[in-house]
C-alpha cells in the first residue's frame, strides 16, 4: 500500500487541522422516534473538531441511527445537531460514510472511484493514487463484485476518501473481515486521521477501539451512558453499563 502522502488532501481536511474551531459537534436533547419505538432520547453530546471517536454500546443501543443523524441522512424527531453551528444536512457533502456492507456500483473497481471523483472532485487527487493508497491498483479493471470482503471494504474506503471528507463515519466497517484486512483498514483510518480527517466510528471490537480511539461515547438504551477519553474508558469506566459491556456481560 502506498503512503497517504501520495494523496493531496489540500483543501477542507487541512483547514480542519489549521482551524480547531471549524467543526465541533454539538448535540442537544436529541430524540428519534420511529412509529411507537423510541430509538434515541434526551441525548447530549459534544465532540472536539479533531480526533478519532468510537461509538460503542450493546446491540440496539442506537449507534447506527446516531451516526446517520450526525451525517444528516435522517432527521431527528426532537433536539438539535450542529457542526460548527451548521445543521448536518448542510455539511453532508463535506463528510463521507462507510458501512458494514460496502456500497459499490456493479462496475469495475476503477469506475467505482471515477464515479465519485466525477461528481465531487476538489483537489485533483487521481483515481490511481486512491487505488494505490488502498492497495487495489492492480485490480483496477476487475469487476467490483469479484473483490473479496476486505478488498471491497478498501474500495469503499477509497470512494469515501475520494470525497476528501472533513468527517469520515464508519459503521462497523471491519465487522466481517479477517485480521489482516482489519489491520489494513485500521492503518488507512489512522492515516486519514493523521491528515486531519475527523473520524467517528462504530465498533464492537474492543481491541480496535483501544487502537484507534481518542475518546469513547458509550450508548445504552438510546442515551449516552458515558463519554470519556479512551484511556480512562478502558481502564476505569465510570458507568456500570460500560463496565458490564467491557466484561462481556449482557447490557440492556
Ligand atoms: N425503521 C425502524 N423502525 C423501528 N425501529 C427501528 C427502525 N430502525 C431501527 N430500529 C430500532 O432502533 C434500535 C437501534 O438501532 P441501531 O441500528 O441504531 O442499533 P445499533 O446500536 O447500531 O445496534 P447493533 O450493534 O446491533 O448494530 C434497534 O432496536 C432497532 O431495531
Amino acid at each position: 500500500m502506498s503512503s497517504i502522502d501520495t494523496l493531496s488532501f489540500t483543501s477542507d481536511a487541512r483547514r480542519v487541522l489549521e482551524d480547531p474551531n471549524l467543526m465541533p459537534l454539538r448535540v442537544r436533547g436529541l430524540g428519534l422516534q420511529c412509529g411507537d419505538t423510541t430509538i434515541l432520547q434526551d441525548l447530549d453530546l459534544d465532540l472536539a473538531p479533531q480526533g478519532c471517536t468510537a461509538i460503542m454500546g450493546p446491540n440496539g443501543a442506537g449507534k447506527s441511527m446516531l451516526l446517520k443523524l450526525l451525517h444528516g441522512l435522517i432527521e431527528p424527531s426532537t433536539g438539535d445537531i450542529t457542526w460548527g453551528g451548521t445543521v448536518p444536512s448542510a455539511v453532508t457533502a463535506r463528510q463521507a460514510m462507510v458501512f458494514q456492507k460496502p456500497v459499490l456500483l456493479r462496475r469495475s473497481v476503477a469506475a467505482n472511484v471515477d464515479f465519485v471523483l466525477k461528481t465531487r472532485r476538489k483537489s485533483g487527487t487521481t483515481r490511481d493514487a486512491l487505488l494505490a493508497h488502498v492497495g487495489l491498483l492492480h485490480k483496477a479493471r476487475d469487476p467490483a463484485r469479484r473483490l473479496s470482503g476486505g478488498e471491497a471494504q478498501r474500495l469503499a474506503l477509497a470512494r469515501a476518501l475520494a470525497c476528501e471528507p472533513e468527517v469520515l463515519f464508519l459503521d462497523e466497517a471491519t465487522a466481517s473481515l479477517d485480521p489482516a484486512s482489519v489491520k489494513a483498514i485500521e492503518d488507512l483510518i489512522l492515516d486519514a486521521s493523521a491528515k486531519g480527517i475527523r473520524i467517528i466510528f462504530v465498533t464492537h471490537d474492543i481491541g480496535q477501539a483501544k487502537r484507534l480511539a481518542d475518546d469513547v461515547v458509550f450508548l445504552q438504551g438510546g442515551r449516552v451512558a458515558e463519554h470519556s477519553p479512551a484511556r480512562s474508558f478502558f481502564s476505569d469506566p465510570r458507568s456500570s453499563a460500560a463496565r458490564d459491556y467491557l466484561n462481556g456481560r449482557l447490557v440492556f
